[in-house]
């Protein structure tokens, strides 16, 4: 049987892997306790390849504080560069693949058009710059790796933007919320299943692929489907970019094509807005 190493799984996203391999009885998948997978710690991952000599490991782990990386470049450096290469440097010892997740904060975000894996990356924020870094450098140092852009996660675990929009419709009669930043919110329950799916179809078609859920929208439209769907009754204000200053610029277009991860692994997405019922319906 393969065993399965994932990293950073006390996240939001190694939360959902636990849930979903819970649920289908996905066998040999191992989720070691953060103190003993630093993945800046080459000593303490080596001596965890060669106990259980992974056939897959999962790199969860990264720095996400998006606007908090605007001041904190090395320490974000540090997790998203210097940690993926030393994943991949190991797997590439050890025989393994590595299974790196991405994002669509790579890219610059300013043509409206459906982005590809072939569309050049242009970081706008320190996060992105060292999440592209974190990208070349699996794709430099493992030999076999899948690499796994995706968007605007959310799930009932950790913290996301659903989850904070409960929190803040609980209390205000009214928000302002960006509505002209497009993109695609990702059920990361959704995401698990397509990552296992992968680890259990593989077909050794290694590179970067683009996962998100279907459909486009913005995160004014996110929040008056969340709002909508938790039957929750408050005023919604679609605001400019500008009338929200943050640290860090995000995209203004960021929604991804996933052809290439449906046709390769014959994988079926489902609609931003299913998704969000399911997850709502859990978290109620
Ligand atoms: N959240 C989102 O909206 C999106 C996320 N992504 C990507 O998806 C992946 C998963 O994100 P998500 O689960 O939401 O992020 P989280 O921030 O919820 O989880 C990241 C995990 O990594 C851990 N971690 C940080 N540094 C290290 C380290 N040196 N060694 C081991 N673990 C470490 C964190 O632990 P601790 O909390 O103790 O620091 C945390 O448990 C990341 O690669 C992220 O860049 C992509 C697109 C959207
Ligand atoms: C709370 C709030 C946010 N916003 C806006 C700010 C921002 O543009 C957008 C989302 O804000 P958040 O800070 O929740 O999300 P943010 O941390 O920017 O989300 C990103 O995280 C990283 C890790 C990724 O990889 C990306 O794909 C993306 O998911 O909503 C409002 O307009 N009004 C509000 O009241």
């Amino acid at each position: 049987m393969n065993t399965t190493l994932v990293f950073g799984g006390s996240g939001q996203l190694g939360h959902c892997l636990q849930a979903v391999a819970n649920r289908i009885s996905f066998e040999g998948i191992i989720f070691p306790p953060e103190g003993e997978a630093n993945i800046l710690d080459v000593e303490a991952l080596t001596i965890l390849f060669e106990k259980h000599k992974p056939a897959y490991s999962i790199n969860c782990a990264a720095y996400t504080a998006v606007d908090k990386a605007e001041d904190e470049l090395d320490a974000a450096r540090k997790v998203n560069r210097d940690g993926a290469e030393n994943l991949a440097k190991l797997c590439t010892k050890f025989n393994c693949t590595l299974i790196q997740i991405s994002t669509d904060f790579v890219f610059e975000g300013n043509i409206p058009k459906l982005l590809n894996e072939d569309d050049a990356a242009s970081p706008i924020s320190v996060y992105g710059l060292t999440k592209l870094e974190g990208e070349q450098a699996v794709t430099a140092n493992a030999s076999k790796h899948y690499t796994i852009r995706t968007s605007w996660l959310y799930s009932e675990y950790g913290n996301n933007f659903v989850k904070t929009m409960l929190k803040l419709g609980a209390d205000r009669s009214e928000l302002n919320i960006i509505a002209d930043q497009v993109g695609t919110p990702t059920y990361a329950i959704d995401l698990a299943g397509a990552i296992l799916h992968i680890v259990n179809n593989d077909n050794h078609q290694y590179g970067i692929y683009h996962y998100s859920n279907e459909g486009v929208t913005s995160w004014y439209d996110f929040a008056v489907g969340i709002f909508d769907i938790a039957n929750v009754k408050i005023k919604v204000n679609p605001i400019k970019t500008s009338q929200y200053p943050t640290k860090a610029t995000r995209p203004k277009f960021s929604a991804m094509d996933k052809s290439k991860i449906k046709s390769t692994f014959n994988l079926s997405i489902p609609y931003w807005r299913d998704s969000l019922i399911a997850c709502i319906k859990e978290l109620r």
